[in-house]
């Protein structure tokens, strides 16, 4: 069969809002080449990143509000879509299948004491009421797949940074600045067992839910690094911050909201709520970067992995202060941001889930245990159509014809 044309969505742990491509995808020998012909990104209004907000934490979540929001999203995903392909001006006859990320709402990647504790992680916006919306079958729910094999379940987007980013002669730390941080080492000449793939962090999550208490809900993030570049880093912050046990685990891991959330920044406040604002802003700005910083020396270069470029991605890598404190915590590094390399580092993660579908679609192994340390492979995904006509658009994807 020739090339596929399908939707990636993306709704990131940032809670920002919907990252929607429309791809041409095709399957060649080791690899998939992917090419984005048109793309959509669709803000959350305030009250439903408020209502996101309140599931994404225990102590505000309700099983009504988990309910109505999975079903809402689902809505709100599948108008996307419509408006994503009005403007591109293709019919959804033409689309082959959508691939939904989802929400991220909770994530536990480990078992609890009790053995009705069962690591778990949930993706919300329903697949099945995206594809009525749209009339396309979708595939979504990945992470699941990848921790019934005892992965992680994250980071994901590894699979597609080793098929984008691997070189006979370099090798490569591919950085996700997002709500969260998270890495995929790509080794010089490797093969996809040599990947290695961890969150390194906090990405913006801290920063934006500073940045929203000091200016009284008026901004979300710190633009451009203006408020960090005005303030002072207080040393005394910086080095508890640092002190998080998250920091000391050793690779695989991941982690969520569930540590750097709300009550996390809760606590900065109790003791921190004074300080400065914008040496508040500078400080979690700077710890943003040791995190990672820290990550590749610890993890990565003192067991011998060397870095020759790092490439940064997602919306943390249109802050420049980071971008300057990297360069700095790293000086013996070369550093990137995908649009180096004529990727969008807003709509990777999109375009990333576009090819997870496609080959779960095809059936093909998607995942890496060697990023998720997963026991083995899997395919990872479930698919959901509500007509004969979107069955019959991933068939002949199967069928190759
Ligand atoms: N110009 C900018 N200046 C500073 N920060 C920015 C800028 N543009 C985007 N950001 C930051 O990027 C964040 C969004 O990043 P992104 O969309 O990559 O996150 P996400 O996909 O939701 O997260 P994750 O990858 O963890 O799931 C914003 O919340 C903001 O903090
Ligand atoms: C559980 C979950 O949604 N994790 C996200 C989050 O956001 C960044 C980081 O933490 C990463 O591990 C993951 O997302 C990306 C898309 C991934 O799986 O590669």
């Amino acid at each position: 069969m020739g090339k596929a044309l399908g939707v990636g969505l993306m709704s990131g742990t940032s809670l920002d809002g919907i990252d929607a491509v429309l791809v041409e995808i095709e399957e060649k020998k080791d690899n998939v080449d992917v090419n984005i012909i048109d793309s959509l990104t669709q803000h959350y209004d305030t009250d439903v990143r408020n209502a996101l907000m309140e599931v994404c934490s225990p102590s505000t979540a309700t099983l009504q509000k988990i309910n109505s929001i999975n079903m809402f999203l689902g809505k709100e995903f599948g108008s996307v879509v419509n408006k994503l392909l009005k403007q591109a001006n293709v019919s959804k006859n033409d689309i082959h299948f959508i691939s939904s990320h989802g929400q991220t709402i909770y994530h536990q990647p480990f078992d609890g004491e009790s053995n009705l504790d069962v690591a778990g992680t949930m993706q919300i916006g329903d697949i099945s009421v995206l594809s009525e919306e749209t009339g396309i079958a979708v595939v979504g729910d990945f992470r699941t797949a990848d921790m019934a094999a005892s992965g992680q379940g994250a980071p994901l987007v590894s699979y597609v940074d080793y098929l984008l980013f691997k070189n006979p002669n370099k090798s490569r730390a591919i950085q996700n600045i997002g709500g969260i941080g998270n890495v995929t080492y790509v080794p010089e000449n490797s093969n996809s067992d040599g990947i290695q793939s961890f969150d390194t962090g906090p990405g913006n999550m801290v920063i934006d839910e500073v940045v929203y208490r000091l200016t009284n809900g008026k901004r979300n993030y710190d633009k451009d690094g203006e408020m960090a570049y005005r303030g002072n880093i207080n040393q005394r912050l910086l080095t508890k911050l640092m002190s998080h046990d998250y920091f000391k685990k050793e690779p695989p891991k991941t982690t969520g909201r569930e540590l750097f959330g709300n009550q996390f920044v809760d606590e900065i406040f109790k003791e921190y709520g004074q300080m400065n604002p914008e040496d508040l802003v500078a400080t979690v700005s700077e710890w943003t970067v040791l995190t990672i910083a820290h990550s590749y020396n610890q993890f990565l270069m003192d067991k011998g992995y060397k870095i020759d470029e790092v490439i940064v991605g997602g919306g943390g890598s249109y802050n420049p202060y980071l971008i300057e404190r990297l360069n700095y915590h790293l000086p013996e590094v070369i550093i990137f941001t995908h649009e180096h390399f004529d990727i969008s580092s807003d709509l990777k993660e999109a375009m990333a889930f576009a090819v997870l579908g496609f080959q779960c679609i095809l059936g093909k192994y998607n995942q890496l245990p060697s990023a998720t340390g997963a026991k083995r492979q899997v395919i990872m995904g479930k698919i959901a159509y509500t007509q004969p006509d979107a069955l019959e658009r991933i068939d002949t994807l199967r069928r190759g014809s």
